[in-house]
């Protein structure tokens, strides 16, 4: 299973790594490309062309007037998830962007900023697991860890 992540800028570059790395905790192949839906539309639709054959989701991550996430979704059918960047308007103007979708072009929207990184892979991750045993059993041990890390604290209190 690949995923390839999609991000509207290299300012983006500490949400992207957030993805990168949950990613890489399940040993799950990604790719990254910086495209832009408002400065490079033509490449942005030229990358995902590629990516529709080559992978089998996407997450789209973007601040601001986040178009890129519904943009890319608007030329795939591969699973847009969507990851709003944190802003002076706190993240908010890049949520809604991304999760008011008009009806037909669903992006899949996660929290804002490292979070929702860490999510939009966890998500991607249940997406597969039940196609792929050794994800389903990281998967589980992740759950699993959350759980003895709960217990812990309350052990120590
Ligand atoms: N939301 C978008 C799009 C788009 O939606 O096409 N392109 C860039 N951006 C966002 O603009 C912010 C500032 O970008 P710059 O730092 O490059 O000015 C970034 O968070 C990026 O994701």
């Amino acid at each position: 299973m690949k995923v390839a992540i999609i991000s509207g800028s290299k300012s983006d570059e500490n949400i992207i790594y957030e993805a990168k790395k949950t990613l890489e905790e399940f040993d799950i192949e990604y790719k990254v490309y910086i495209a832009s839906a408002h400065r490079s539309p033509e490449y942005v639709k030229e990358i995902v062309q590629k990516v529709n054959s080559e992978f089998d989701c996407i997450i789209a991550i973007a601040g601001l007037s986040a178009a890129l996430p519904g943009f890319v979704a608007s030329y795939s059918i591969l699973p847009v998830v969507g990851v709003p960047v944190d802003s002076e308007m706190f993240g908010l103007d890049a949520l809604l962007s991304i999760t008011q979708m008009p009806k037909g072009v669903p992006v899949a929207s996660m929290g804002i900023g490292k979070k929702g990184a860490h999510n939009a892979a966890l998500f991607i991750a249940r997406m597969f697991a039940n196609q792929d045993e050794t994800l389903k059993q990281k998967l589980l041990e992740y759950i699993k860890k959350e759980e003895e890390n709960i217990r812990k604290i309350n052990e120590e209190l």
